[in-house]
């Protein structure tokens, strides 16, 4: 399906959507399971990114069978087995940062490789805390990029690792590190950013019956742990990163009002959007017990955001303050760049094409807010999830057509997004 081109029309958009279930639990469960004896995991979210973890615990002896949104999950044994095959962890970086420290496990060499964009983003830190405690773990090209060539097995230990690249190390040192023989303390050499993200680790750890803490220093964890989830089963909650499209689109182009369905609470630090929307002036109602947010347009006007804690709602504010009236500035962005594309300047450069003027530094980025301007183009998705769903949220307001180029991306997170959008209202045209 690569290259799809969708091309929007202005449209206003109303009625339900429902979130799909969080790309970062299905991740995790899929990997505990893996660890786990049985698990059923419920409300699995099934896309690319995903499926790519599933392939992962398949490789490691276990087995991942699909029913609906239903994941019937047999472990590998407690440890990985060495895998038969490469580990093609394809565009997802959740998937290789995890599978590298359970490679570290294993008693044997793993390879993990991805697509050009995976083979582009930083796991020098994580190979280099995976060689200090004992493992092998080293980039092909000694370039601190995959592919990546991993051996263990590691017993645990005492390492210290960077706080600001990617919170996935950290999660990957824990969930492996919680069956070592040792257990492992974790200590950051600098202030952790997505820390929310290491927050839904140990809320899934401790699903499966695993503790892991922090300390004053960074994070612990036992050794010697199983991994068994009450009952054998797990539920995945909606996904707030997904979520900030359908809220944005409404905030944008819903007079009518949205209503978005499977929006409970959870460790999610993307939730943060629910209250981003609300302060640019959509009327926003969270009923968190029964899991609906409704929202309608506002008039709408630019904030100042750190994206620190929530660096995926960046194209999503990026293109929200677009519309609004006035500067958005979106603060500690740093990290922000080194996702999938560099989303920085990915977002300043596709939104200039639509005539959208910002101002980019290394660590923020400046919307020039006004609705009026937007204009129709060609944008290019750049094989970036998050890109193409900003950028179709920019299309239900800039006057004329916007075709996004590559949009089948949508996949890795939200498959059915244009879906969603269509039936919302949106003028859509898939070719
Ligand atoms: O652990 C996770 O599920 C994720 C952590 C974040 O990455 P970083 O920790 O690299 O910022 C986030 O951007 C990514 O989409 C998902
Ligand atoms: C950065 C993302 O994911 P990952 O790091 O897993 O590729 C994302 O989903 O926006």
């Amino acid at each position: 399906m690569n290259g799809t081109n969708v091309t929007i029309t202005p449209s206003r958009v109303a009625g339900t959507a429902r979130a799909p279930p969080s790309k970062s639990y299905t991740h995790r469960a899929i990997l505990a399971a893996g660890y786990a004896d049985k698990t059923t995991v419920q409300d699995a979210l099934w896309s690319a990114d995903t499926q790519a973890t599933a392939r992962a615990v398949d490789l490691f002896g276990g087995s991942v069978e699909r029913q609906d949104g239903t994941l019937e999950i047999d472990g590998f044994g407690g440890r990985p087995g060495v895998p038969a095959d490469v580990i093609d962890c394809d565009n997802s970086g959740t998937t290789m940062r995890l599978v590298t420290a359970a490679a570290a496990l294993a008693d044997g060499t793993s390879v993990l490789t991805g697509d050009e964009s995976l083979r582009s983003r930083p796991q020098g830190p994580l190979l280099e805390a995976v060689a200090d405690l004992g493992g092998e773990a080293a980039s092909t090209r000694g370039n601190g990029q995959a592919p990546l060539v991993v051996t263990g097995p590691l017993s645990g230990g005492e390492v210290s690792i960077p706080g600001d690249v990617s919170s996935q190390y950290i999660t990957a040192l824990l969930m492996a590190g919680a069956v070592t023989e040792e257990g492992l303390a974790i200590e950051l050499e600098t202030a952790l950013k997505s820390a929310p993200y290491v927050d839904i680790t140990l809320e899934v750890l401790e699903a499966f019956g695993v503790e892991a803490r922090k300390t004053d220093t960074g994070f612990a964890v036992e050794g010697g742990q199983t991994y068994d989830a009450t009952g054998g089963e797990y539920a995945v909650p909606g996904d707030f990163s997904s979520i900030s499209y359908p809220l944005a689109a409404g905030a944008i182009a819903g007079d009518d009002g949205v209503r978005i369905e499977g929006a409970h609470p959870s460790a999610q630090g993307d939730t943060a959007i629910v209250d981003i929307v609300d302060r640019m002036g959509a009327t926003v109602d969270w009923d968190r017990a029964g899991g609906t947010i409704d929202v309608r347009t506002g008039a709408l006007e630019g904030v100042e955001v750190s994206v620190e804690d929530t660096p995926d709602l960046l194209p999503t504010i990026a293109t929200l303050g677009a519309v609004a009236d006035g500067e958005t500035h979106i603060t500690n962005a740093e990290h922000v760049r080194y996702k999938e594309t560099d989303r920085v300047s990915a977002m300043a450069e596709e939104l200039g094409k639509l005539g959208v003027e910002t101002t980019e530094e290394q660590d923020s980025l400046t919307v020039h807010g006004d609705e009026s301007v937007l204009e129709g183009a060609t944008v290019e998705g750049r094989g970036d999830h998050r890109i193409i769903m900003a950028l179709a949220l920019a299309g239900l307001v800039a006057e004329g057509e916007t075709t996004i180029r590559g949009a089948d991306h949508v996949d890795v997170s939200f498959p059915g997004f244009f879906d969603m959008l269509a039936e919302l209202g949106a003028s859509i045209n898939r070719a």
